[in-house]
């Protein structure tokens, strides 16, 4: 069997804030094309996880391997110019900005206006609702509409890999069910996406695998229907 295309690799990735580590020695790969997902608690480190892959934390030893090349000494936007597009948690967008303005804030490395018009048409395909109210600014927008622009906001940095920090944070179900949908057809579209959630049910048909994470360690890897069989892991893990 030839190897799979690891589109982002981490490797026994240990990083942190003022204090002792956060992450322990995190190992994962991301294959080119697939929905790798990373679920645990809340406080655990998922955020500090994808932050420090993007570089807005700085690892403290390991290696972040984007399409095979190093990336953990860069800064930030050399990180996110080698393919990585980060959507945060919260969706941290400009309230007093428009939809459209803030689509256009993710395509700031662009320079060709070809390109980021393509981008937009298919930011726009895949999030119609963003059209029809791109002149409406950031503020007035509903909490699943501001996560819509959050997403398309990644999309439009034309990235090879995006990062998506718990895109159900905050939401009614329903509307948790229509962001999803939003994956699952970026998923259909072949997209890579290392995803971060706290509940493995919510995205157990939609990722190709899945890491739990206990106090910044990797403490399980596997196929999400197998993490769902596994009641003892998810009560111990998870609270059941
Ligand atoms: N900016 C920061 N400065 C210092 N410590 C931080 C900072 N951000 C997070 N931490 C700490 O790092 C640990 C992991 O937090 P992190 O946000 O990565 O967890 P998480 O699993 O993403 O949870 P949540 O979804 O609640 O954000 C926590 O103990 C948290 O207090």
């Amino acid at each position: 069997m030839p190897e799979p295309d690891i589109a982002l690799s981490l490797q026994g990735l240990t990083a942190g804030y003022e204090g002792p580590d956060v992450l322990r020695g995190i190992s994962l790969d991301v294959p080119r094309g697939r929905i790798v997902t990373v679920v645990g608690p809340n406080g655990h480190g998922k955020s500090t996880l994808l932050r420090t892959v993007s570089g807005l934390v700085r690892a403290r030893s390991g290696r972040v391997l984007v399409g095979g090349a190093e990336v953990q000494a860069l800064a930030p936007h050399r990180i996110a110019a080698a393919g990585v597009a980060h959507v945060p948690q919260g969706d941290l967008l400009f309230p007093e900005m428009t939809v459209h303005e803030n689509l256009m804030m993710g395509a700031y490395r662009e320079a060709d206006a070809g390109v980021i018009e393509a981008r937009l048409a298919e930011v726009h395909a895949l999030l119609p609702r963003l059209r029809e109210r791109h002149r409406q600014l950031a503020a007035s927008l509903s909490g699943g509409e501001r996560r819509m622009v959050g997403i398309g906001r990644g999309l439009m940095a034309g990235g090879a890999i995006l990062m998506l920090d718990e895109p159900s944070l905050g939401l009614a179900p329903l509307v948790i069910e229509q962001i999803y949908e939003v994956i699952g057809r970026l998923r259909e579209q072949g997209r890579t996406i290392l995803l971060v959630e706290e509940n493995p049910a919510r995205v157990a048909e939609l990722c190709d695998a899945m890491h739990l994470l206990d106090n910044g360690e990797i403490v399980w890897s596997g196929p999400p229907a197998e993490l769902m069989d596994r009641d003892e892991l998810l009560a111990t893990y998870l609270g059941g």
